[in-house]
């Protein structure tokens, strides 16, 4: 039996669909505030906020408008300030999340601001909408500092998911508690497996490749 196999048709190219570019000429002359996004990570210990406050107090220097944000999970030194471990402090508003700050701030101040600063920044699981709104629709600048991993090494909460969104990223060291050498973990001291467990040195301790390692197997054979 023969068998017709049907011949495909060619499409005239009327019936191509367009592919529509976007017009650089547009995109050039839009009118848009613009912002930016600076991401502060590293270790416990290793600067972070020490960093922050140096960019916000320089910013203000430079008289621009500002506000800092803290997660209020962080209790530590003071409910109301980002205080550093040396305990340098900035006045900020403690919050357990950053959708609720143009309302907590109203929206005439809100507006006011040049620059967002944003401590503990792995606590905020709305991070990456917040400064994405931020930076590109409202002209802010902000700059997050917070950790990138937790005491396992993974990422921790939604910093790392904002590194695609940032202008630049600065990744910052201690040093091992242990041996002096540049520290690039968090070590947990105690047992507990949460992974969220606010502390200070009671609890933490930055530690380099090696007495991190070491340090787990220690845990894992007494354990
Ligand atoms: N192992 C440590 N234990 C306690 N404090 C430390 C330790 N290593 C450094 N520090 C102090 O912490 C300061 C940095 O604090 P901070 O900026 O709050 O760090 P981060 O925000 O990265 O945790 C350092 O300038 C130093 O004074
Ligand atoms: C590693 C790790 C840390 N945390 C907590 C401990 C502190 O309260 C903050 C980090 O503060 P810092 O300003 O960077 O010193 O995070 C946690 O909850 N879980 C962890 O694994």
């Amino acid at each position: 039996m023969f068998h017709h196999t049907p011949i495909p048709q060619i499409q005239k190219m009327s019936q191509i669909p367009t592919v529509h570019r976007s017009d650089p000429d547009q995109i050039a002359n839009s009118i848009r505030p613009s912002g930016q996004i600076h991401v502060i990570v590293g270790p416990m210990f290793a600067g972070k906020t020490t960093a922050l406050l140096r960019r916000i107090n320089s910013e203000g220097t430079n008289g621009r408008n500002i506000a800092m944000i803290k997660s209020n999970k962080d209790t530590r030194y003071a409910i109301d300030s980002v205080v550093t471990h040396d305990g340098t402090k900035y006045p900020c508003w403690a919050l357990p999340d950053l959708q609720s700050f143009k309302q907590k701030l109203g929206e005439e101040e809100y507006d006011k601001l040049d620059v967002i600063g944003i401590d503990e920044a792995q606590f905020f699981d709305d991070l990456y909408d917040f400064c994405c709104k931020a930076a590109d629709d409202d002209g802010k600048t902000v700059i997050v500092a917070g950790l990138d991993g937790d005491y396992l090494r993974r990422n921790f909460g939604p910093v790392l998911d904002i590194v695609p969104l940032a202008d630049t990223v600065t990744k910052l060291t201690a040093r091992c508690e242990l041996c002096g050498k540049r520290a690039h973990f968090t070590f947990r001291k105690t047992n507990e497996t949460e992974t969220e467990l606010i502390g200070g040195a009671d609890t933490y301790m930055p530690v380099c490749r090696q007495h991190y390692v070491n340090g787990s197997m220690v845990k894992k054979t007494v354990a």
